[in-house]
Formats: structure tokens, sequence, C-alpha cells
């Protein structure tokens, strides 16, 4: 098994010249939660989008479980690691049980038709993100949450052994929102599944990452594990505000209060 899910090496990208990565560097451990966290505009959906593929390096390396990126093919990197873009796109006319087996798009034949283990693979899917009663409904009568729950249950019908999201709670009240971060932990925990997810909300990344990194235009700021990362220091200087990291009893990791950029 890998000890990294991914690294990266003096890794810069940009868009039509405009650079968005400034060569970062990178080793994400195997086996673990990692949240990318860091304010708008930082690289955290770029780095995402690089350690899948998706978008060229201008510079640096870059590896998958191991195996330099460009060694994988589509196929085989697909059934590596799946990923949830920020605004994913799908015909509206598809109902949640067909864009949960577009999941399965990297174990089918191109002409077959859906495995026994296909089906089973989207039922678990849309049964663990509660979608099962809403699967003969078309995406497009979903609620902004329904249809975020939607794209995770094919995210994880893929069955990959690594994941990526970017911002699984998008849309999701505070209580789904939860439910999908425990089940992100029990998938690592009892899969042994990785997961790369960019995360806003730092109390989220706190109490569920095992590892984090802070992003700053284009840069890493900081990198390793949650408490070492998340910091007075570090919160208030990367995102330029004022906060105090605090213990809260029955708790198991500090809660992160901030209240803007004002001093108290
Ligand atoms: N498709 C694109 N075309 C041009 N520039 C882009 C594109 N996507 C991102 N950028 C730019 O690249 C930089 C990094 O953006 P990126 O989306 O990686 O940041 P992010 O940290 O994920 O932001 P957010 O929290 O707002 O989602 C930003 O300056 C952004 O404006």
């Amino acid at each position: 098994m890998p000890e990294f899910m991914a690294s990266l090496s003096g890794v810069t990208a940009a868009y039509d010249g405009t650079p968005a990565l400034g060569g970062i560097s990178l080793d994400l451990p195997d086996n673990r939660i990692v949240a990318f966290c860091g304010p708008n505009g930082s690289g955290k959906s770029t780095a995402l989008r690089v350690m899948r593929g998706l978008h060229k390096v201008e510079s640096g390396e870059i590896a998958v479980a191991g195996r330099a990126l460009a060694d994988w093919s589509p196929k085989e990197l697909a059934r590596q690691v799946a990923m949830l873009s920020q605004s994913p796109q799908a015909p509206s006319d598809l109902t949640v049980e067909d864009l949960v087996m577009m999941g399965r798009f990297a174990h089918r034949g191109r002409f077959s038709g859906p495995s026994a283990e296909d089906v089973a693979a989207c039922g678990t899917a849309l049964r663990i993100t509660e979608m099962t009663e809403l699967k003969h409904r078309s995406i497009a009568q979903l609620s902004g949450g329904q249809l975020q729950r939607a794209w995770v249950a094919m995210t994880l019908a893929q069955n990959a052994p690594r994941i990526f999201l970017d911002e699984p709670t998008n849309h999701l009240d505070v209580a789904h929102a939860f439910e999908l971060l425990d089940l992100i932990r029990h998938l690592n925990r009892a899969e042994n599944r990785s997961f790369v997810i960019v995360l806003h909300d730092l109390n989220m990344a706190m109490r569920y990452a095992d590892h984090v990194v802070l992003f700053k235009q284009g840069e890493v700021a900081a990198s390793g594990p949650t408490q070492d990362v998340l910091t007075e220091d570090a919160v208030s200087s990367v995102f330029g505000i004022s906060c105090r990291i605090l213990p809260l009893e029955g708790l198991e990791r500090p809660v992160i209060v901030s209240w803007g950029k004002n001093k108290a």
C-alpha cells in the first residue's frame, strides 16, 4: 500500500497564462481524511483538478497512489480516484438512478449493460446517501441539497479507494452536512478509503480531518496533522480574521470561534 495517496512536487498551474498554483509541493497521507482549506481563489480546486489529471500542470511532478499521474490510463485512474467537482453538470432529464449509474462508467464495457455488481454498487450509494426514495425523480426536480447528495452518491458508486470531493457540503443543511462527513469518516475507518475534501467550514475540518492543507494565494501556507495546522495564528494570517481556538467539554477537538476582521 502506498504511503501517500498523492504527492506533488513543484507543481505550477495556470489559466490562460494567469498563475493559479505557484510551485506547490505536498505529500498527502493515504488512508486518511485530508481537508483543503483556504480563502476563495487560493488554489484548492485547481490543486484537486491537477491531482485528478483534469487540468494540465505547467511544471512539476504528480504521483497518485505511488505512481506518476502520466503512467495511469484514464480508465485505471478513474478506478483509482473518484472526483466530485464544485459545479458538476448533467442533462436535467436524467433520473437520480441514471446519474448514479454514470458513476460506474470506469467499470463497464463500452456496449455492455449494467452488471449485477453495477446495480449493487448504485443501490448501496443511494442508500448511504439517503437517496433511495428519490431514485426515480428527475434531477431537475431536486432541491439543491438533494441534488448535491445525488452527485455524492454518483461519486461513491464509482467504488474508488481514493475520493476527491470539492465542497461536498455545498447546499446541505447543517444536519445533512454532519451526516455526510460522518459517512465519509465511516468509509475511511471501515473501508480504508482515502478522501481529500475541500471545506470552507473550518470547524468541520477541525472535527473530521486527519490532515489539513491551508492554501493561500496559490501557495501552501501549511500542511500537516489538523491541530498542528489549524492554529489561531495560521487561521488569522491566512484568512485575515481574528479567532480563538477553544476546547469544548465533551468534544475531542476544540472549536474555532471568529468574530471577523475586528479586534474584540
Ligand atoms: N476556469 C478558470 N478560468 C480562469 N481562471 C480560473 C478558472 N478557475 C479558477 N481560476 C482562477 O484560478 C485561481 C485559483 O482558483 P481555484 O478555483 O483553484 O480556487 P479555490 O481556492 O478553489 O477557490 P473557491 O474557494 O472560491 O472555490 C483563482 O485566481 C481563480 O480566479
